[in-house]
């Protein structure tokens, strides 16, 4: 597939989700008007719909990009994950159809970390369920199951941008830290890392979870590892839903092994704010749930639209896919005095000098060339003096292994 750079605003970008104004604000001032926006996520068929004439789409952990509507994308460029997580999009046919993902790996990981601090807080004083009853008109006062924060340890499974900053907010109230993470990591402040999953489960009296979702992590926590846990603990989940079995959890607050829990994310989560919540953990008293809020603060969300579109329309105007998360990273400059070629191919031996020999074959003068690869695909920018780029686009679209070529303005 071969295209020359449309106009702007021919350039169609299908925002979803409701991501922040901010990221409309970065698409409209890099002068692209032609913007879709959706409120909430689109079910599979109006995805397609939406999607098939959008070059860049925008959207939030709802949306499910399959191999199946990536491949009926066909105008499709890049793609903007607006939050930390990208197992909605399948990554693998991304790559394969030579589109880059990006994502915002930092913006909402204080906002997870202040609101797991204060669930924390919460449970162990046995809020959730004091708050619960006096809404029934019950009066819960007395120092039953509450406790301080001061002096306990606090467990993180999954040491990284959440799980460290956790880490630090909640030394300051003097809990002790032990972390479990698959990487060798520094530890920040006093933290300590454990080399078993076990011995961060019986050693803590507030576990949480900050792991990504991956095969390995996919019920990571079930019963036997609930059972591990220290009686009258605490157990929060704010990364992925797939990570916990739910029921396993319900049943060990219901047998009051676990004192409570709080959870954001579900295996199952509604596909809009209309849709019904259904899980084995409502109507539990000292369980607090939260409909994936984790990182849904006004400041994060801000950011997250200034950090994506704004990656989007870098790699629109210049080619340059750093931090993209299934790509080859190419850091590029803006172009002046050339015409930019963006090439993507299949990672097989000789593509490039190919394009070599028929640019020269053709007296097509190389002024630049970034290459960059991954086990499946390659990524070549090339510049060419302003007057040939149209004829070494033609050149790159009868490259043998092509899977995209495009030519910036
Ligand atoms: N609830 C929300 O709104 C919300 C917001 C942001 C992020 N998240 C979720 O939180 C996750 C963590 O975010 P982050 O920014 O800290 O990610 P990160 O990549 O910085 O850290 C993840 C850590 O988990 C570790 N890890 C991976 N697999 C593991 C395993 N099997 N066992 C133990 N450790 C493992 C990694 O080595 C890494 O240190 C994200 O992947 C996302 O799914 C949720
Ligand atoms: O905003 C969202 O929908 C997802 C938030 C969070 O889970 C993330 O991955 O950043």
């Amino acid at each position: 597939m071969a295209q020359y750079s449309l106009e702007k605003d021919k350039i169609k970008i299908l925002l979803l989700e409701g991501v922040h104004q901010s990221a409309v604000d970065v698409f409209q001032r890099a002068g692209y008007s032609n913007i879709e926006y959706h409120k909430a996520s689109l079910g599979e068929e109006a995805l397609q719909t939406a999607i098939k004439d959008a070059h860049f789409v925008g959207l939030r952990s709802r949306t499910q990009l399959t191999d199946n509507v990536i491949a009926k994308a066909e105008k499709l460029v890049g793609i903007g994950c607006f939050c930390i997580g990208t197992n909605q999009v399948n990554l693998k046919a991304a790559e394969k159809h030579g589109i880059p993902v990006f994502n915002a790996p930092f913006s909402n990981t204080r906002s997870v970390a202040e609101l797991v601090l204060g669930q924390a807080i919460m449970l162990l004083r046995g809020i959730p369920k004091r708050n619960a009853a006096a809404h029934r008109g019950e009066w819960l006062k007395n120092a039953i199951g509450s406790f301080e924060a001061r002096g306990k340890t606090l467990g993180v499974i999954g040491y990284g941008h959440i799980g460290t900053q956790l880490g630090i907010l909640a030394e300051t109230l003097g809990m002790r830290v032990i972390f479990f993470d698959i990487e060798d990591k520094l530890p920040l402040g006093n933290a300590q890392q454990v080399h078993t999953i076990e011995a961060l489960l019986s050693g803590s009296d507030v576990v949480s979870l900050h792991v990504p979702e991956t095969k390995q992590t996919k019920d990571m926590i079930g019963a036997k590892e609930l059972a591990q846990m220290r009686k009258g603990s605490i157990f929060i989940n704010a990364s992925r839903g797939t990570v916990v079995d739910i029921p396993a959890l319900a049943s060990s607050i219901k047998e009051n092994h676990l004192a409570g829990a709080a959870i954001d994310v579900f295996p199952v989560e509604p596909k809009s704010n209309n849709d019904e919540f259904i899980s084995p953990l409502r109507g539990l008293d000292n369980v607090i749930l939260t409909p994936h809020v984790g990182g849904s603060t006004l400041e994060a969300q801000e950011n997250i639209g200034i950090e994506v579109a704004g990656k989007l329309v870098k790699y629109s105007d210049n080619g340059s896919t750093m931090t993209a998360v299934n790509f080859p990273e190419v850091s590029l400059a803006q172009h002046t005095g050339t015409s930019r070629l963006l090439h993507i191919h299949h990672n097989r031996p000789g593509v490039l000098i190919k394009i070599n020999q028929a640019f020269a074959e053709q007296g097509i003068n190389i002024a630049a060339q970034y290459l960059q690869t991954t086990i499946d695909i390659g990524y070549v920018v090339m510049e060419v003096d302003s007057d040939q780029g149209s004829k070494a686009l033609e050149q790159m679209k009868l490259i043998e292994g092509t899977i995209r070529a495009r030519l910036l303005r």
